[in-house]
């Protein structure tokens, strides 16, 4: 199948698939973008492609082995296994999408990938003079550009890390363009609850700063599964039923990485703090971590030291009324459901990469300073063209 359309890779506006596999390991996004890379965004179709209980099993495996390897020595056997599985689903994901769209012309595939380990560069005294850090996302970008014969950027983090930045979080520059296109007046924090969450700043003047606050829906969703009540507290409802320990959030707001100034990283695992619960009830322990989530939002966006005037929330935990109650009250503020400007929340990340691999292929700066810490803007992925 080709799908590919050379002539048209010069305007101005390409049309992208972007993919994420987030964090949380649910499944795969995949979306529609057609952009110039800049301010033009207009977004298309959304698929969700689920992992199935045992593709879910065998990644949640491979990321347990992808600590204990801590990027040293060879890459453990079950790498190669968990690469097939992701690979297969973001096949799957692109099929259903193109099934649902009349747009034959697709210029890009903007593929993330799946992370496997991410170690954030250590900080140093000015941008991007600490010790560098470490990431991995799995998944064969020319796999799917042989499969669908559509070119294919991948590896959208390293090159960031490379040059001394946190190599996360990426999504801001689509953010940015995203409000400046809402009008919204005033400064802007858009923030993302997946597994980890991020936020991004955009001041009135088109400036942005954004940085990982830390744990999202993670810790919630491994307390949920560890107490065999499913993926995820669907609905909030056994945090809603519990009553949040102060005193265990304030230890553990003590942690390191909340002492770390922004920009900075997070890897879905850096936050272990089941192994401090024991004794407490389920729904307890869920209210205490929704409000973790909330409070490490709120420990980020104080590092701004700056009026925002509007704050919208994406990703899977804006579902959750739990995390969104603790956030409201914790900055003395309504939110905006992303949704509510007409943003789609759940594809947000997907259309980001669809975003991004326009910019790659511009050669227009991924991440910035401000945003993950790098000396100066740089542009980020690899691209796979088409072997057939
Ligand atoms: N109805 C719901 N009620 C409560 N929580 C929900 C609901 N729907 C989704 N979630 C939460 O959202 C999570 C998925 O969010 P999302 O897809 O944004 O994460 P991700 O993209 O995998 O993570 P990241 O952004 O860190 O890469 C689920 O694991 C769950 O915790
Ligand atoms: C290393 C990695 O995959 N980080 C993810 C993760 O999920 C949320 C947060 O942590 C963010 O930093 C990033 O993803 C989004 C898409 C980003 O780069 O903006």
């Amino acid at each position: 199948m080709s799908k590919v359309n050379t002539a048209a890779m010069d305007k101005q506006n390409l049309t992208a698939i972007g993919l994420m596999s987030g964090t949380s390991l649910d499944g795969v996004d995949a979306a529609l973008v057609h952009t110039d890379g800049e301010a033009h965004v207009k977004t298309a179709q959304h698929i969700f492609r689920a992992y199935t209980d045992e593709e879910r099993a065998v990644l949640v495996e491979t990321m347990r082995q992808a600590v204990k390897w801590n990027f040293v020595g060879p890459s453990p056997n079950i790498f190669a296994k968990a690469e097939d599985i992701v690979d297969a689903a973001h096949v799957d994901a692109i099929t259903s999408l193109l099934a649902k769209t009349d747009t034959q012309d697709i210029d890009l595939i903007g593929y993330h990938g799946q992370t496997v380990l991410h170690h954030a560069a250590i900080q140093g005294q000015g941008q991007g003079q600490g010790q560098k850090g470490a990431t991995l996302q799995i998944g064969r970008g020319q796999a799917l550009a042989d499969e669908f014969g559509i070119p294919t950027a991948y590896d959208f983090r390293s090159n960031d890390v490379s040059v001394g930045g946190q190599g996360a979080p990426l999504a801001p520059v689509y953010h940015k363009a995203l409000v400046m296109a809402a009008g919204l007046s005033g400064n802007t924090a858009v923030i993302n609850i997946g597994g980890v969450s991020n936020v991004t700043v955009v001041v009135a003047d088109g400036n942005i700063a954004a940085s990982d606050c830390g744990p999202g829906n993670g810790p919630l969703d491994s307390w949920v599964s560890q107490n065999g009540l499913g993926e995820y507290d669907k609905d909030g409802v056994l945090s809603l039923r519990g009553t949040p320990d102060i005193a265990r959030l304030e230890g553990w707001l003590k942690r390191p990485f909340f002492l770390k100034n922004v920009p900075k990283s997070a890897d879905r695992y850096d936050f272990d703090v089941l192994s401090t619960m024991h004794g407490m009830s389920i729904d307890n322990g869920a209210a205490t971590l929704s409000m973790f989530c909330a409070l490490a939002i709120q420990n980020t966006l104080n590092q701004y030291h700056q009026a925002i005037e509007n704050i919208v929330v994406c990703g899977g935990g804006r579902h959750n009324p739990a995390i969104i109650a603790a956030l409201t009250e914790a900055l003395s503020t309504r939110v905006i459901n992303c949704d509510d400007l007409g943003w789609d929340g759940d594809a947000l990340e997907a259309q980001a990469f669809a975003y991004m691999a326009v910019r790659h292929k511009k050669r227009l700066p991924l991440s910035f300073p401000s945003t993950t810490g790098v000396s100066n803007p740089v542009t980020g992925g690899v691209l796979a063209t088409p072997n057939k």
